[in-house]
């Protein structure tokens, strides 16, 4: 029998379905995430690991944890995790991908349509009592249709919103890493940029204060990928001096911020806390996967959502 370490409770009955296969399991059942002498602790135990975006895997910790045969990550991204030095060692690492492909596009979209309409502020105006009456030139936002939509990161959610974005007509420029709009042709043309590529050494702060020049004055920033893609700072003083007109972010640098964060305190900046795929359906599909993950390793199997290095 098998010891496999979960760093949180999960919503769905994969974790029933992880005990029924006859595996011992241990979950951390408090809110926050293991600190990580806990985190080490616990996974010297182990066989298996089934951790989150909030545990960072590193050499060290694969070190201390000889027994490991797999590591399941309860996400897409996969940058907590040292994947060259889980390859060295043997581990494989999996991932949850698609599953969660609608709800992080959805809500790209939501944050998209929210920061171009002023939704936040708008509401907080009607519920402080604020809103006088109707005024032919009050509350104006940016137009969503027929404007251009930048999408740095065409891969399963990129493509998604791209499929949204063309229900409301709008012109879709993408980049990746080898192809489609070079970055600051796209940065340069488009009214919305959408974050949606994976944190990695070459993307840290690929957002930067040249990056945020380029954009239009009037263009907002949506990133729903990794806070660190963007060079926090340089988005804070881009939102101060009118740089660009507004940023929707579901991911920051810190994460959390803290409430003094002057990004907080900028015009038309909306934050919210990193929920792209929380619904309940797709939280349990993902945790469906990682459980997949988890007992294709146990078993010496392919996993059948790899990461590779
Ligand atoms: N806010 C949230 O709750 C969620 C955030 N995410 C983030 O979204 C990311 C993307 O997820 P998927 O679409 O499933 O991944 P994916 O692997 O299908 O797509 C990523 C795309 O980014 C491209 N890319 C890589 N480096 C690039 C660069 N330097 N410039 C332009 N494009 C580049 C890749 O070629 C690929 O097409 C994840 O890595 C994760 O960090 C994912 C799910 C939920
Ligand atoms: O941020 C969430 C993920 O799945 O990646």
């Amino acid at each position: 029998m098998a010891r496999v370490f979960v760093t949180r409770r999960l919503p769905g009955d994969a974790l029933g379905r992880l005990a029924a296969s006859g595996h011992e399991t241990d979950v951390w059942e408090r809110r926050e995430p293991p600190p990580r002498e806990q985190l080490v602790a616990r996974a010297r135990e182990t066989d298996a690991l089934l951790c989150m975006l909030t545990d960072p895997i590193d050499g060290p910790l694969l070190d201390a944890c000889p027994r490991l045969r797999v590591v399941a990550n309860y996400g897409v991204g996969v940058d907590n995790i040292d994947l060259a030095a889980a390859a060295e060692r043997g581990v494989p690492v999996g991932n949850t991908p698609d599953v969660l492909t609608d709800a992080s596009a959805d809500l790209a979209f939501a944050l998209l349509l929210a920061a171009a309409r002023r939704l936040p502020q708008t509401a907080e105006d009607v519920r402080s009592g604020r809103w006088g009456t109707w005024e032919p030139d009050g509350f104006l936002g940016h137009d969503v249709t027929g404007t251009t939509l930048g999408i740095v990161g065409a891969g399963r959610i990129g493509e998604a919103v791209a499929r949204r974005a063309r229900g409301f007509d709008m012109t879709v420029l993408t980049a990746t890493s080898r192809a489609g709009t070079p970055l600051p042709e796209l940065l340069e043309r488009s009214d919305f940029v959408s974050l949606h590529l994976p944190l990695t050494p070459a993307t840290r702060h690929l957002i930067d204060a040249a990056a945020l020049r380029r954009m239009k004055r009037t263009a907002i920033l949506v990133n729903t990928a990794r806070g660190p893609i963007v060079d926090t700072d340089a988005l804070t003083r881009a939102l101060h001096d009118g740089t660009i007109a507004g940023a929707a972010l579901d991911v920051t640098d810190p994460e959390p911020l803290p409430p003094s964060h002057p990004l907080l305190a900028a015009p038309n900046v909306l934050v919210v806390p990193h929920i792209g795929s929380a619904t309940p359906r797709t939280r349990a599909r993902m945790a469906d996967l990682a459980v997949d993950n988890v007992l294709a390793g146990l078993a010496g199997e392919p996993l059948p959502h790899p990461v590779s290095a």
